[in-house]
């Protein structure tokens, strides 16, 4: 990990009638970093993904990607500067292809990368893509290669039904997809909405390993994530945020072990079973309530 900031938000605020569901939250994530972000239910941590990543509009605050400022970009522009992100409950075209909807990373990515020239641009695009000449068919043919290459990320699990709308898999099998259109933007900061929700415990584990990967290949991830066994073993720093403001931060076992954040925990739910985290920390997946 290098100290590069690559994401720097300041001061981000957003309030819903008489809630402040964040509240002045300052997020920085270095470039190849692993940051996590934890808290119980409520505690505004979907919200500031959000803002981070144009779904929403912030009241107040800045982001600054790389030392450009990007706040409130719209989530189309900030997909072309390499932001991906992943929804808390996943969201496909479902009735498009694993292979459709993965393109449309590829696609986005070549978007943001070709001419902006106001009718010119347009009218080059829709030639091309009627006379299909052999540059636009290597194109295609490269992203198809590319597709099939982090599809091949998540093992059998996708390749096989490749050419299948996916609407027609498996819950899981569709937060996979999401995750290799992510992939397929190439994007500078990753960013994931607890990509294991709804997966049972070996879903979970092989989901784990994947992000792990990912990790090691020097990718920058932001992860929110109720499983407290993953964020421990896969992050480099841990954020902990409730009530709209971050509560405490810093290497995952401190954070852990921080009272702040077990009476957070506490004062939001009743507990039962084990997350396997340390004396004292209450279980973060029961209390977080894992899809
Ligand atoms: N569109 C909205 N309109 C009104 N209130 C909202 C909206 N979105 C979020 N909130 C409120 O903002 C607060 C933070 O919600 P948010 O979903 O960001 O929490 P969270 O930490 O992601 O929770 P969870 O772990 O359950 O996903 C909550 O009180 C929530 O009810």
């Amino acid at each position: 990990m290098t100290s590069t900031p690559l994401l720097s938000a300041t001061g981000i605020t957003r309030r819903f009638g008489g809630i402040t569901a964040v509240d002045n939250v300052d997020l920085h994530v270095a470039e190849g970093e692993f940051l996590s972000v934890i808290g119980p239910n409520g505690a505004g941590k979907t919200t500031l993904f959000n803002l981070i990543s144009g779904q929403d509009r912030m009241d107040a605050g800045k982001v600054m990607l790389e030392g450009t400022e990007i706040t409130n970009f719209p989530p189309h522009k900030m997909a072309g500067i390499g932001m991906a992100r992943t929804f808390q409950h996943g969201r496909v075209f479902g009735n498009l292809t694993v292979m459709d909807n993965v393109l449309i990373g590829c696609h986005t990515r070549l978007r943001a990368a070709r001419s902006t020239i106001p009718v010119v641009a347009p009218l080059l695009e829709i030639l091309k893509a009627l006379i299909r000449p052999k540059s636009v068919r290597d194109e295609e043919a490269a992203m198809r290669a590319e597709v099939r290459e982090i599809v091949a990320t998540f093992g059998d699990r996708l390749t096989p039904r490749i050419h299948q709308p996916t609407y027609s898999l498996s819950y899981a099998n569709r937060r996979r997809v999401e995750i290799a259109r992510a992939l397929a933007l190439h994007p500078r900061l990753l960013i994931l909405d607890e990509p294991t929700a709804g997966m049972n415990e070996s879903e979970t584990a092989e989901m784990q390993s994947i992000i792990g990967e990912l990790k090691a290949q020097g990718r920058t991830i932001l992860l929110i994530e109720h499983k407290l066994n993953m964020v421990m073993q896969l992050s480099d720093r841990v954020m902990a945020m409730d009530n709209g403001k971050v509560i405490s931060q810093g290497k995952p076992a401190e954070v852990r072990n921080d009272p702040k954040v077990i009476e957070a925990y506490l004062g939001h739910s009743a507990i039962g079973g084990d997350d396997h985290g340390a004396p004292g920390m209450m279980p973060l997946q029961a209390a977080g309530g894992a899809e």
